[in-house]
């Protein structure tokens, strides 16, 4: 599926929930690298991948949405210290380096006879903006904006199943309740133009969660990959470009 919709990216932020043992996880972060960051929610205990930080939780307790949503505030703004440090290192490099030119023109002043000085040779050198200083005013608003809405991830994947109880209508129904629950995260987590994937049971109601996918997203598509049981009920929606609303 990964192939078909190229849903990763190098960079970024991916949400897998119902992740162990991990090859869906593993293959995100092969995927988003470099810079990709990658957390695995699921009921039972299980060592994520190398590189993925996990969370053992039901994810249909809210307490473990805070849970996940702390960790992403977090590397959000570990994300912008980063951000700020490499900005600062710059303008520290800029600044030498405008130093180093300053110094070479004196030297090479005082070499000329003292009528070709300028006559604020010694002043202080104006203080000027750097130049991207307006505009690193505002990505640090705009970030700090999308942080306070946790509008921070690219991806969210849904693989979350309950063990089968062989009645068609349960397992749907409990699927669907997992499904809408992935989504409400979704809703509240994805960036505009965030991807989500879930795997689901299909029946009666998942025209009703077709519905809500294509509410918020341009395009949805319903797959049933070669991996997957023919005479299996199990079917996955790929929704790609979260709508800006
Ligand atoms: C099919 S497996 C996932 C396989 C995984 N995507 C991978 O690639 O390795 C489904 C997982 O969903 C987890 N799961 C089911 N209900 C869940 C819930 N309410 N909260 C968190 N995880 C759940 C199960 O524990 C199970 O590990």
């Amino acid at each position: 599926m990964n192939k078909k919709f190229n849903v990763f990216r190098p960079g970024q932020t991916v949400v897998d929930l119902g992740f162990a043992p991990g090859s869906w996880s593993q293959v995100a972060y092969s995927a988003t690298r470099p810079g990709g960051r990658i957390i695995g929610i699921d009921l039972i205990p299980a060592v994520p991948p190398d590189g993925v930080f996990s969370i053992q939780g039901d994810f249909l307790d809210p307490r473990v949405h805070q849970m996940v949503k702390s960790w992403l505030l977090q590397q959000e703004r570990q994300k912008q210290t980063q951000k700020e440090k490499r900005k600062a290192k710059s303008h520290a490099v800029e600044a030498e380096a405008e130093a180093e030119a300053e110094e070479d023109e004196e030297e090479e002043a005082q070499t000329l006879p003292d009528t070709t000085l300028p006559e604020d040779t010694t002043a202080e050198p104006p203080e000027e903006p750097g130049p991207d200083g307006d505009s690193s005013a505002e990505t640090t608003t705009g970030d700090s904006r999308d942080v306070a809405n946790m509008k921070v991830v690219d991806v969210v994947l849904s693989d979350m199943l309950m063990n089968t109880s062989g009645i068609a209508f349960k397992d749907h129904a409990a699927s669907m309740d997992l499904c809408l629950t992935a989504l409400n995260f979704a809703t509240e987590t994805l960036k505009p133009g965030g991807r989500f994937v879930c795997k689901f049971y299909q029946g009666a109601e998942d025209k009703e969660l077709e519905l809500a996918l294509k509410n918020a997203f341009d395009k949805v598509f319903r797959e049933k990959p070669d991996s997957s049981r023919k005479e299996s009920k199990e079917a996955y929606f790929v929704a790609l470009h979260r709508k800006n609303k």
